[in-house]
């Protein structure tokens, strides 16, 4: 069963200080999702944002929300990222003891529920919570800044968890350094989910992000 190809912007590359403007821009020039990225300065040497800002932008449309939680301890902020609008949570495996526990919080908090693998994190570390997984994150870079270098040795990892999913119906993320030279392997690996920050927010057009994601879209293999 071949999952439908999504491009996720990552809006962690947009401009922060008109954030919705940009989120209501990606989404009417084709985003099928919005890439949010929340970093907490302790799982990863970076900050973003947290639930205001997400509640905040959730006014300007109602496209899905894809929060991608590089914070740790994740569980007790749970509730608040789906309180303040997100559609999948995605915690990192890495983040905490708990994975199954959290994956079930946010289940029944009626959110789809991920999980995200840093580069040196085995595909094996979640075979045992699949069934629990709305989603797996492969981190093809890793996380805290946008605009790195695609890690090649990650594409085998790809392949494993393409292979762990079979026919079940999780989606195949893919996030860092996802451009229209590295779409074609990811692709061919098994993702079907293309977060990109740089590739899409560094590249308008006259101000249209159309065709940077077109380009994306025009890599699948
Ligand atoms: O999770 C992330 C970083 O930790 C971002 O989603 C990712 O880096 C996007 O940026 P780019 O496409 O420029 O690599
Ligand atoms: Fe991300």
């Amino acid at each position: 069963m071949k999952r439908p190809l999504r491009i996720a912007p990552s809006i962690l590359s947009a401009d922060f200080s008109d954030l919705g403007q940009d989120v209501r821009a990606v989404v009417a020039d084709g985003a099928d999702w919005v890439h949010l990225d929340i970093m907490d300065g302790h799982f990863v040497p970076n900050i973003t944002f947290g639930p205001p800002v997400v509640k905040a932008l959730r006014r300007h449309t109602d496209a899905v929300f894809d929060c991608h939680l590089m914070i740790a301890p994740a569980d007790p902020y749970i509730e608040a990222f789906a309180d303040a609008g997100c559609d999948i949570i995605t915690v990192h495996q890495e983040a905490g003891p708990h994975l199954h526990r959290s994956l079930q919080t946010i289940r029944n908090l009626g959110k789809k529920a991920g999980v995200a693998l840093n580069p040196a994190t085995p595909v094996s570390m979640i075979e045992h919570v699949i069934d629990d997984l709305d989603l797996i994150l492969i981190m093809t870079v890793n996380p805290g800044f946008g605009g790195q270098k695609f890690i090649p040795a990650t594409l085998d990892k790809i392949e494993q968890a393409n292979a762990l999913i079979g026919d079940r119906p999780i989606d195949l993320e893919v996030d860092g350094g996802i451009a229209p030279d590295t779409v074609g392997t990811v692709t061919k690996a098994g993702a079907n989910v293309l977060v990109a920050g740089s590739a899409i927010f560094g590249k308008a057009v006259e101000g249209s992000y159309r065709p940077p994601m077109e380009a994306l879209r025009a890599g699948e293999q």
